[in-house]
């Protein structure tokens, strides 16, 4: 078994990691960390469980601690689910003393030798962390992509041999993926907000970087651009995507990329059946209340392919879009013998 540990364990991704990695077949989860505030007690009363799964219980007993460098030193792995500003220097100092990190956050995304990772899209590019201990660091950071951004490449990857150039996406993001004290009732009951901030420039800029192509220790940028426009709406869990892509072959040959598409491997723990499901016939598919439990969240909704090229993608922003992502990427690491 491989130790890990969870930083920021109390907040809405840091609970789905403590429910993902709970009863984990690779991983003993050891640590959980958070702010002050809730450092010291043990965490069945630290968290206040806010998710549609019962309580791991296996999990309760274990004492939350402060979220420092120390405490995280002697595991094999942690996974972040810090805020942004606090995961910069915590994440760097962890890697610096030989941990593996996987972050959420954004901080280290755009770094050139950090992966921005994506399973089932550019597993290559963990490669990258050969980069990171040729410059002498001990441990590594593999980062996943914000949560808008992993549903569009997901579903832009079936048809990435199409050629296309133009991209241009409009969100319905759910209400999760601002974090537990990010939206209020008042702001979002009987309302559509059409503002999430640095969303727009996050989904503009990191699907380049993934579907980009690792030459050597760099990544060369893919070849098209990313046009968004980013909106929070009262769901509760489960980001929507309206994609326009300049692709020039008809609809019928694009439903059969999504149709016939699958993984360029199989086995991981967290690793769905099917990585995207296709609606083929549904007009009103895929819908979040209905789709977002696919494959236990992992698995990206694709329907409503018309000439354009327009299509519909969905997928579950803490599971597939964060948390599970994450744990995905630790899988594939130790499959790949990165550890
Ligand atoms: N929500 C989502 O869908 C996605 C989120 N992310 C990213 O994941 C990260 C976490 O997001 P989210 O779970 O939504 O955030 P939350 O606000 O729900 O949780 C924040 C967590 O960080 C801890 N924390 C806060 N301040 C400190 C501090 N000073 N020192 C140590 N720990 C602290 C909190 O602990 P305490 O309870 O003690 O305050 C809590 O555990 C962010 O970087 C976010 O951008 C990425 C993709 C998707
Ligand atoms: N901003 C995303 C969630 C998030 O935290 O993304 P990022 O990790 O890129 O900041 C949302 O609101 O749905």
């Amino acid at each position: 078994m491989i130790n890990v540990g969870v930083l920021g364990a109390t907040g809405a991704v840091g609970q789905r990691f403590v429910q993902l990695l709970s009863d984990h077949p690779w991983f003993n989860l050891q640590t959980l960390t958070a702010s002050e505030r809730s450092a010291g007690k043990s965490y069945c009363d630290a968290v206040n469980w806010r998710l549609d799964e019962p309580f791991p219980e296996s999990a309760g007993e274990i004492i939350v601690k402060d979220t420092t460098v120390d405490c995280v030193k002697d595991l094999d792995l942690v996974f972040s689910a810090l805020p942004a500003d606090l995961a910069g220097g915590l994440e760097t100092a962890i890697a610096d003393a030989g941990v593996g990190v996987f972050s959420n956050a954004s901080s280290h995304r755009m770094d050139v030798d950090v992966p921005l990772v994506v399973p089932e899209v550019n597993p290559d590019h963990l490669g990258l962390i050969d980069v990171q201990r040729d410059r002498g660091r001990d441990g590594f950071i593999v980062t996943n992509p914000n949560c808008s951004t992993i549903v569009m490449v997901m579903a832009l990857n079936p048809i990435r041999n199409r050629s296309f150039s133009d991209v241009r996406v409009a969100t319905m993001q759910a209400i999760s993926g601002a974090g537990f004290q990010g939206v209020s009732a008042m702001e979002i009951y009987d309302n559509v907000v059409p503002y999430i901030g640095s969303e727009e420039k996050k989904m503009e800029t990191e699907p380049l970087k993934i579907m980009g192509r690792l030459d050597g220790s760099v990544i060369q940028n893919a070849g098209f651009s990313v046009s968004a426009s980013c909106h929070r709406v009262p769901v509760i869990d489960g980001h929507t995507l309206a994609i326009w892509a300049d692709v020039k072959e008809e609809p019928d040959l694009i439903k059969d990329d999504f149709r016939n598409y699958r993984a360029p491997f199989s086995g991981l723990p967290t690793q769905p059946t099917k990585s995207i499901h296709f609606f083929d016939k549904e007009q009103d598919r895929p819908q979040p209340r209905l789709d977002r439990r696919r494959g236990d969240g992992m698995t990206v909704s694709v329907g409503r392919v018309r000439e354009g090229l327009r299509f519909i993608a969905m997928g579950h922003n803490t599971i597939r879009g964060a948390a599970g992502a994450s744990v995905m990427n630790a899988e594939l690491a130790v499959s790949k013998k990165v550890l």
